[in-house]
């Protein structure tokens, strides 16, 4: 059987990384790096990681981290309030919030707050209303990620079958625009949709963003196809041990595929690096 090949994210990102670190070097004019705030609120322990390595990431390309770490008990319109303080700090270039939120809060009331021109999460309503309109605009960090790695490996997208499975704000409809802004024939399925493998199995272009492990097993992939596995769910096993997996039976998978990428060092690091470059993208911009 023809060994499939692996979208590495991980190692892209990384390059990705290093070229943003010079480009940000060679910005001197501005005479001061770019800021990216991120806002988190409470102590889930996986949103912390991210936060913190989203902060690592910062660091280490040479942005300016303007973070605040909010407890549980935070009301909304002391974060709305941080909100407006931060689209007014000339230092700050973008602003997201870590999702999800505790039950109290209304994350689409905080997005609403931000000013799209700092919105580096790209989830802002006017982000993604010039997606929709094919125009230029801060674009969804994971559903860039994604695009930039197709693209990568010169994967071929236009007058091809495109199948996301998930039907997300944050991935599966922004993912499922660029799609289609890239000329291909883009099916939105869902976990409820019926007969999901017959949908599936029509898919040049596979892509899993539920956030359910496993429910894209071997048989509702067609042969040759293209698997991107953005779901990242933390499983224990009987003995305890603890991993990350994807949406995608990747063992199986990978016998039927053409390319797939992996969980971990697929799409997680591409998120992180498009942020970056989200908020490069915004600290230029609002200086031109
Ligand atoms: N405001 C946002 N909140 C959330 C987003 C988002 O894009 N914006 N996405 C996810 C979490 N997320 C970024 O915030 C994220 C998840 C995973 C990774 C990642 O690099 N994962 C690694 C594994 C890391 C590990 O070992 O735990 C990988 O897949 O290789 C980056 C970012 C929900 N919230």
């Amino acid at each position: 059987m023809k060994q499939t090949q692996l979208l590495d994210g991980k190692a892209l990102a990384q390059r990705l990384q290093s070229e943003l670190k010079e480009q940000i070097q060679k910005q001197t004019l501005i005479g001061r790096p770019p800021g990216l705030a991120v806002l988190m609120v409470g102590d889930n322990p996986a949103s912390a990681a991210y936060v913190r390595n989203k902060e690592r990431a910062c660091t280490n390309v040479g942005i300016a981290s303007f973070g605040q770490h909010f407890g549980v008990e935070v009301t909304q319109s002391q974060l709305e309030e941080t909100i407006h303080r931060l689209n007014q700090d000339e230092r700050v270039d973008g602003i997201l919030v870590q999702l999800p939120l505790p039950e109290h809060l209304d994350g689409v009331a905080l997005l609403h707050q931000i000013d799209p021109d700092k919105d580096a999460d790209g989830l802002h309503p006017t982000n993604l209303g010039r997606l929709v309109r094919g125009e230029q605009g801060l674009r969804s960090c994971t559903p860039a990620g994604v695009m930039r790695l197709l693209q990568e490996y010169q994967i071929p997208l236009k007058g091809k079958q495109a199948v996301v499975v998930g039907r997300s704000i944050l991935v599966g409809k922004p993912l499922a625009l660029m799609l289609l802004e890239a000329d291909a024939t883009v099916t939105i399925a869902h976990s409820r949709s019926p007969d999901l493998g017959s949908i599936t199995q029509s898919a040049d272009i596979l892509v899993g963003a539920v956030g359910r492990p496993g429910l894209i097993t071997a048989d509702m992939v067609k042969s040759g196809a293209v698997v991107v596995d953005v779901g990242i769910t933390r499983v224990t096993d009987a003995s305890g041990t603890s991993r990350l997996v994807g949406d995608v039976d990747f063992d199986a998978v990978q016998n039927v595929a053409e390319y797939i990428t992996p969980v971990p060092g697929g799409i997680g690091p591409m998120t992180v690096a498009m942020l970056l470059q989200n908020t490069f993208t915004s600290y230029l911009q609002r200086h031109q």
